[in-house]
């Protein structure tokens, strides 16, 4: 199905989201949106999906005009969405949640589960998916709870499929599945729009590339293009791709963990026995397929798991058992993961947000009084050190993109005295531009000293930043090893092999993380 986008154009008050947006996706195509965070990009597939009225504009489909006022009306027409956030029931199985708001019933009103039990098979089959429809969502690992969010659309006759930002929650080689479903979908008729960030999974699946700067289609590009041209088409600058860094020069052990253990709610051994140090000046990188204890260990160093045995200390400082604020108060800045769960409170203002958990203390609250003035300034300098793009500090942060909504984090957990920096995933959702600079903020904190747990998923990150390597299997350190290693190396040791020789890459040769 042929989908067009006429002059589409949406606004949020003085902001225009989209501006008059012109957009064709044929028949069997995949169309990538690029743009930076806060670009545009959600609200135009929102407008799509039925989510958003357009103040101004026209949708097509097969070249006739439609009317959606709702996800419903969309849906009918043969648009889906495969969510970031996935929309699943994780206490329902596979086949109740693709039946779920599409409800077929037997005669007498039943539901006819079987039926949906069936077209899972049968879509599954189709692609090659190994997929139980019995199975509860809560138990599939995200890369198939994805599949789950595709089937489900199309079970639906999708004809045109959104995925925005899918893979910014999978493994590398749930990703490589991913890009490989996607074309599938695209031999079998489907049109595609995909969003990214990655110029790697761009150049390798999309057939056109659309950019989009401040709400406006500032060009196409081919997927021949460089990642430089497409990285500064973007931004509208040349971006650096190379994390330029000296050699560290890191000084004493600061953060000394020894044979940490973390149990989790189920009782399970998620971090078994690991023992490292992060010394001042020094960034030790967190590696391995999502899963496999790293987010336990950084939570554990934080004070976020419960059941902690052996270690931690900071500069001396025992830190197992402590609270999270006691924690942050000794000096820890932390990323966490989920930015939505863990990092910012959605209706707070941005402002607000920047001061979250000093809230309680001078330079913002004196004599019980909060420091309005300061704030306001405070809050305005970090946005604009950070590029927060937003309608001002009084915004509330829920309202910003999904980019944005991570600068806020970052720049709170950056301007804080600190002892120790942990990150986990610092760069889930952020646009290349973005994420040269908060790659250059996360070297400079080594460079003051501080010393700085990565914990990335995304290799190009691990190799980018990292002084030295451990990487986690099944809640085990397999090694700790020099920045520099090469991906093979690490590949092996992320299948939890110890490999007999540790070949190394030259480093200046690496474009970041940002392919
Ligand atoms: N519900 C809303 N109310 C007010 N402003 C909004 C709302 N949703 C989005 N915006 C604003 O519209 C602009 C476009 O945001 P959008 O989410 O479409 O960007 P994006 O290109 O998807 O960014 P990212 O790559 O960070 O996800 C941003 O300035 C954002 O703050």
């Amino acid at each position: 199905m042929k989908l067009e986008l006429r002059g589409i154009t949406k606004r949020f008050g003085s902001l225009v989201a989209n501006d008059h947006i012109d957009l064709v996706v044929k028949p069997g195509e995949i169309h990538a949106l690029l743009g930076e965070n806060g670009a545009g990009k959600s609200t135009l597939m929102n407008v799509l999906y039925g989510l958003y009225q357009a103040d101004d504009g026209e949708i097509l489909l097969d070249d006739e005009v439609q009317h959606f006022a709702g996800p419903g009306d969309a849906m009918n027409a043969g648009i889906g969405m495969v969510h970031q956030h996935f929309m699943l029931i994780p206490v329902f199985t596979v086949a109740e949640n693709v039946m779920l708001g599409n409800e077929q019933t037997k005669a007498g009103g039943r539901l006819d589960l079987p039926a949906a039990r069936a077209r899972v098979r049968e879509i599954s089959a189709r692609f090659g998916f190994d997929l139980d429809p019995d199975a509860l969502v809560d138990d599939l690992p995200v890369g198939v709870q994805q599949r789950v969010e595709i089937i489900k659309a199309l079970s639906r006759d999708a004809k045109v499929l959104v995925f925005d930002e899918p893979t910014a929650v999978l493994t590398p080689q749930e990703t490589d599945e991913l890009m490989v479903i996607m074309g599938q979908l695209r031999d079998a008729g489907t049109s595609i729009v995909f969003i990214t960030h990655k110029l790697r999974e761009v150049r390798e699946i999309a057939d056109r590339i659309t950019i989009i700067r401040l709400g406006s289609v500032v060009g196409e590009a081919a997927p021949t293009a460089s990642n430089a041209e497409l990285a500064s088409l973007m931004v509208g600058r040349a971006v650096e791709l190379t994390v330029h860094k000296e050699v560290s020069s890191p000084g004493e052990a600061a953060l000394v963990v020894r044979d940490l253990s973390v149990v989790d709610a189920l009782g399970q051994l998620v971090v078994n026995h690991v023992s490292f140090e992060v010394h001042r000046g020094e960034i030790l990188a967190i590696a391995g397929v999502q899963g496999n204890g790293q987010t336990e260990l950084s939570e554990a160093i934080i004070g976020l798991q419960e059941k902690v045995l052996g270690s931690i200390t900071l500069d001396g400082r025992w830190l197992v058992g402590m609270s999270v604020a006691k924690v942050l108060d000794a000096g820890v800045g932390f990323v966490p993961e989920d930015r939505n769960h863990d990092g910012l409170v959605g209706e707070f203002t941005i402002a607000e947000n920047l001061m979250l958990d000093r809230s309680d203390r001078a330079p913002f609250v004196k004599r019980g009084t909060l420091q309005l003035n300061y704030l306001n300034q405070f809050a305005d300098e970090k946005a604009k050190e950070f590029d927060v793009r937003s309608q001002g500090i009084q915004t509330p942060v829920g309202r910003l993109s999904g980019g944005n909504q991570q600068k806020v984090v970052l720049a709170r957990e950056l301007s804080r005295d600190l002892r120790l920096f942990v990150a986990a995933q610092p760069t889930r959702g952020i646009d290349v531009g973005s994420i040269e600079f908060v790659h250059k903020r996360i070297v400079e904190t080594r460079d003051s000293g501080v010393p700085v747990i990565v914990v990335s998923t995304e290799l190009d990150e691990v190799t980018a930043l990292a002084d030295r390597i451990a990487v986690m299997y099944r809640g085990s350190i397999v090694g700790i090893v020099p920045g520099n290693t090469s991906r093979d190396v690490l590949g092996l040791m992320m299948a939890g092999e110890v490999p007999d020789t540790i070949t190394t890459i030259d480093t200046d040769t690496i474009e970041g993380a940002l392919l």
